[in-house]
């Protein structure tokens, strides 16, 4: 499948268009079913998004959101995806809706399949919008290049919805959502800004094994439509 690549003249004007799609995504759930689901990355792309979709007037109090992953690191850490969605996205009118995050009190992120499973179980899915990052290594979510579970969390009939990855070259260990429940979207946005990441994005759209670019995993399915969105 071929997924439309959407370019934005800068990443302020991309986060307020994606911020208002999503929001009319998520609001028109809500008036269908009575609830809506949200599933986002961490790192450092989305700040401007969360902080438009934070102000957005739509009905927050039925609406979950989680994340697509997260650092086995303490939720008070800067390194925590948690903690940056309570930071930028949770407050002010979105501050009404309910988070499910990843990070439990296990030690280790693999001792906390579990608990995230049974969190995970609370999330309405299909979720109505998932939104993605990529990394320069061309991993999404917590699916890297090269880790020792990247099979195991690509694994279509694996039924999990979380698996701890360690990944080879980033920091901490991580809990990833899997392939298969990150594709249990109803619409995913893939959100890259910058020169590098486009390279990146180009790479990921040429010919090679899926395994060394995990984006692929997202970029060649036709189960879930994906939106590409960039900006410089
Ligand atoms: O470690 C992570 O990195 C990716 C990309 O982050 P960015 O800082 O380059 O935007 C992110 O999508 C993922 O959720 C995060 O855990």
């Amino acid at each position: 499948m071929q997924h439309p690549v959407e370019k934005f003249p800068d990443s302020a004007t991309l986060a307020a268009e994606l911020a208002s799609r999503i929001g009319h995504l998520l609001a028109d759930a809500t008036t269908v079913r009575g609830r809506a689901s949200l599933a986002v990355s961490g790192g450092s792309t989305p700040i401007p998004l969360f902080e438009r979709l934070a102000h957005l007037d739509i009905p927050w109090e039925q609406v979950v959101i989680t994340l697509v992953d997260e650092r086995w690191v303490e939720p008070t850490s800067t390194d925590s995806n948690e903690h940056l969605v309570r930071t930028h996205l949770l407050r002010d009118r979105a501050a009404r809706a309910t988070f499910i995050g990843l990070k439990n009190q296990s030690l280790r992120a693999r001792d906390g399949e579990t608990g995230c499973e049974e969190h995970q179980n609370l999330v309405p899915r299909p979720f109505d919008v998932l939104v993605l990052g990529m990394g320069s290594d061309g991993h999404t979510a917590s699916l890297f290049p090269g880790a020792d579970t990247l099979a195991a969390a690509t694994d279509m009939l694996s039924g999990r919805h979380c698996i701890a990855v360690t990944p080879v070259a980033a920091a901490h260990e991580r809990m990833t959502l899997t392939l298969p429940t990150i594709l249990d979207s109803h619409q995913i946005f893939l959100h890259i800004t910058g020169q590098e990441k486009y390279r990146v994005l180009e790479k990921a759209l040429a010919e090679g094994p899926a395994g060394e670019m995990p984006i692929r995993y997202i970029l060649r399915q036709n189960l879930t439509p994906v939106t590409i969105c960039w900006a410089p």
